[in-house]
């Protein structure tokens, strides 16, 4: 956990505390900062981390179909209310010249991702993009399904509402039937 001030998040929160109206010095409330400040550096580190890291290594199996992995579940936090939003990344590509990920890695580069301060549509588009930069495949499509608490905990209070994302490159921007053929394989 490089770069990560635990002491400053532990003072941050003591902060917080403080101005909702809270004893930061009662029991139960003692080791709270502690305790949110490893939260934070745990559901942060993707800021120590690069998706594009898990591309590196590639297999060459001459699958120039398509590969899915599908129902991905992740937790990220809301840049805008640092509350959890989280649900399922769905992942589909189409390789080129051999240039074949390990299946663990997408999850990977899924995690890495999510685990910031974050907006749907940019977990979408880094993880689409990270492919696109590192396996050149033919096509990405990647669609991302999530309930956001800050939209059920508060605010609208829309409990059950759902957003999903698609970011499409390669084939899959212009090729529906592929796109298609996607989201059926999701929704199975
Ligand atoms: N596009 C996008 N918006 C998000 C995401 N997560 C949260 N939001 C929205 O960010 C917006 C922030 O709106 P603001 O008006 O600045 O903040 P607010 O007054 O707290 O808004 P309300 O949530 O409507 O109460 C809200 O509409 C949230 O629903 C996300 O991943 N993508
Ligand atoms: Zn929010």
């Amino acid at each position: 956990m490089t770069n990560v001030d635990l002491k400053k998040i532990e003072q941050a929160v003591t902060m917080i505390l403080e101005a909702v109206g809270e004893d930061p010095n009662r029991e139960g409330l003692l080791d709270t900062p502690k305790r949110v400040s490893k939260m934070y550096a745990e559901v942060f580190s993707g800021l120590q981390d690069d998706p594009k890291k898990y591309f590196e290594t590639v297999f060459d199996e001459g699958h120039e179909e398509v590969v899915l992995v599908k129902d991905i579940p992740f937790y990220s936090m809301c840049e805008h209310h640092l509350v959890p939003f989280f649900g399922h990344a769905h992942i589909a590509y189409i390789p080129k010249g051999g240039k074949v990920a390990g299946l663990s890695k997408l999850a990977r580069a899924v995690e890495a991702t999510a685990k910031r301060p974050q907006l749907q549509e940019r977990i979408t588009s880094t993880v689409a993009d990270a492919m696109v930069e590192m396996l050149d495949p033919q096509g990405v499509y990647v669609v991302v399904e999530a309930e956001h608490l800050c939209m059920t905990m508060r605010g609208v209070k829309k409990p059950g509402a759902k957003t999903v994302t698609t970011v499409a490159r390669g084939v899959f921007e212009t090729d529906a039937v592929k796109r298609n053929e996607i989201l059926t394989f999701i929704r199975s």
